[in-house]
């Protein structure tokens, strides 16, 4: 579904990520795992295109890697980024709206308000005054308003609290299986990749040091590469 080749990215002379091969196959869920500064956030910057990168970037059999970031939306890739970054001053459901954009609908699709009921509860209040855990939900949310085929995700779990990180884990199951999509999540916490994730993929200085499946997956081996 999502695949990249060699993929290279740098700022300025400084490359940080050096060469990446994976690929992300239909209604899995991937897991890129890392510590601070090991290049998750430049990498998912590149995916979705508002970072330049070297090789390639296939949404399903197309080369993506020379497309605008609205383009890539428009093939199927949407992109949730650290910090959450919602419209504070606009309401719940202007926030979702503007993800409407590259359907061109207008209606905010049900299912949306239906994996989280909060954010209907709350869709005239400005996101401004949401909580953390609250802001986290409207961003994924603005995010499947695109429909998208393969859903990015950068640290979604950073300063939530650990009882909303479980309902989160719930709620992206809930939305590969509803939605039949594809999940590509950046992580730090382990418990919370490996309620969600198919396959992990540990980057570490730019590069993958590790890749397990199922149940191949070995916490223990896993969390040695997260701890400093
Ligand atoms: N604007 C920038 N200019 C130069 N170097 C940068 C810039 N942004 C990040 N870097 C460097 O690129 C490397 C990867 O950073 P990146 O933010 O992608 O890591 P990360 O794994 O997402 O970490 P974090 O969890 O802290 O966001 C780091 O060495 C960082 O110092």
């Amino acid at each position: 579904m999502l695949s990249t080749q060699d993929l290279r990215v740098s700022y300025g002379m400084s490359e940080v990520i050096h060469g990446i091969s994976f690929t992300v196959g239909e209604t899995e869920t991937v897991a890129i795992m890392g510590r601070n500064g090991m290049g998750k956030t430049t990498l998912f910057k590149s995916l979705i295109g508002i970072m330049p990168a070297q090789g390639t970037i296939r949404i399903g059999a197309e080369d993506v890697g020379k497309r605008q970031a609205y383009e890539r939306v428009k093939r199927g890739l949407a992109y949730v980024p650290q910090g959450r970054l919602v419209f504070g001053t606009l309401t719940v459901e202007e926030n979702i709206a503007a993800g409407l954009e590259a359907t061109g609908r207008r209606k905010i699709p049900g299912d949306i308000y239906d994996l989280f009921p909060v954010l209907r509860d709350m869709r005239r209040r400005k996101a401004g005054n949401l909580s953390g855990g609250q802001q986290q939900q409207l961003a994924i949310a603005r995010a499947l308003a695109a429909d998208p085929k393969v859903l990015l995700l950068d640290e979604p779990t950073e300063g939530i609290q650990p009882s909303i990180i479980k309902d989160l884990a719930k709620t992206l199951n809930e939305i590969k299986r509803t939605r039949q999509i594809s999940i590509v999540v950046s992580e730090q916490v382990l418990s919370f990749a490996t309620a969600i994730a198919d396959r992990m993929l540990v980057l570490d200085k730019g590069k993958i040091a590790h890749e397990a499946a199922g149940d191949e997956i070995d916490a223990k081996q896993i969390s040695r590469y997260l701890t400093v």
